[in-house]
């Protein structure tokens, strides 16, 4: 008999038939109040869930009692209760790697349109303001030798770490859970605890998981640490950072600029201060949102669900301690 699927994100055609050929799907196509409504229909009887950009708490896990699989369309798996997840034997599974260049090439985005002012400088020449020479008020500053500092070095952190020192020259220092000797030689990095890192870049990047530990890392104490000059790039998860604190950091010059691909509460609040701030660049979460990309991630992620409702251990299993097999 086919396995009960719900989809709470439409695939692209090709991926849809592959599924209904081995499944029964319900697509829930948005995750509005009614799409909620019909998820919450669908959950007792799904076997295999596939979706992102939705918190699964245990309340909402606990009208799911045959659920055997979860498949994340996304790296970051901090929608999901983990600990509850193991404990119910239920498979959960991410889509690592596919993402990983298109979301260093987001980050590197936010490095130049900061430090150059693309957008602000872009929208002057839009209301017509352009009417001299620019000079040095609104000059930016040099990207290529300035110090790349990285707070996080996994696979993103590391393709960022690759495009700045061998796209730009760029002297990389990281801090991370634990050196990394084959990182230090590749890209000449040089590892830091995280206020002398803070004290150190030029420009300091978010590159590392939402989880318990990193919630709020970056606050007040640390933008203190950063230098008039230094820009902050988020291109992790919002909530590592203490956004009020950032925006304090932001209007009294404590820092020159951020690039935020993520926020505290996402959709971001038209009303919040950041997009007052010229200094700011801001995208709407867009690290892996490319064509090419979000197809791989949803195919990865349908390769996951389908082996582990097959019984098999999925290629990006997260938490192996629900892996009976
Ligand atoms: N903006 C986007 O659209 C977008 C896209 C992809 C990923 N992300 C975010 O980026 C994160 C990283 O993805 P990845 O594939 O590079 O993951 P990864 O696991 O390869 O790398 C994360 C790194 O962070 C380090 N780390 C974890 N906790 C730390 C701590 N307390 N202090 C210092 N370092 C710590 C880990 O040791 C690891 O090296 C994801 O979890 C996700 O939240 C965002
Ligand atoms: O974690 C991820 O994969 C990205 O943030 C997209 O949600």
């Amino acid at each position: 008999m086919k396995k009960q699927v719900v989809l709470y994100k439409k695939l692209s055609p090709l991926l849809m038939a592959r599924l209904h050929e081995q499944a029964e799907v319900t697509l829930i196509e948005n995750l509005d109040a009614e799409g909620l409504g019909k998820l919450r229909d669908a959950l007792p009887r799904a076997q295999g869930l596939l979706g992102a950009s939705l918190k699964l708490n245990a309340e909402l896990l606990d009208l799911a009692p045959n659920l055997q699989a979860i498949a994340s369309v996304s790296v970051g798996v901090d929608n999901y209760d983990i600990d509850y997840l193991t404990q119910r034997h239920i498979l959960l599974s991410n889509t690592p790697d596919v993402l990983t260049e298109t979301t260093a090439d987001t980050g590197f985005a936010l490095i130049l349109a900061t430090a150059r002012r693309v957008v602000e400088l872009a929208n002057m020449i839009r209301e017509g303001k352009w009417t001299r020479n620019i000079g040095p008020t609104h000059f930016g500053s040099d990207v290529h030798g300035k110090t790349l500092g990285i707070i996080g070095m996994g696979r993103i952190g590391e393709a960022l770490a690759q495009r700045g020192h061998f796209g730009f020259g760029m002297p990389v220092i990281y801090h991370s859970q634990s050196p990394k000797p084959a990182v230090e030689q590749r890209f000449n990095a040089h590892y830091r605890s995280l206020p002398e890192l803070l004290q150190q870049a030029d420009f300091v990047c978010l590159t590392l998981p939402l989880t318990a530990e990193t919630e709020g890392l970056i606050g007040a104490e640390q933008f203190a640490l950063m230098r008039p000059e230094t820009i902050f790039i988020n291109i992790s998860r919002g909530k590592v950072v203490d956004e009020t604190a950032l925006i304090e950091a932001l209007r009294a010059g404590q820092i020159r600029a951020a690039g935020l691909d993520v926020f505290e509460r996402e959709p971001l609040n038209q009303d919040s201060p950041l997009l007052q701030l010229n200094n700011v660049v801001a995208t709407p979460h867009i690290g892996s949102a490319t064509h090419e990309t979000r197809e791989a991630m949803a195919r990865c992620a349908v390769d996951n669900l389908l082996a582990a409702l097959a019984g098999e251990r999925p290629v990006n299993l997260v938490n192996v301690g629900a892996w009976r097999g």
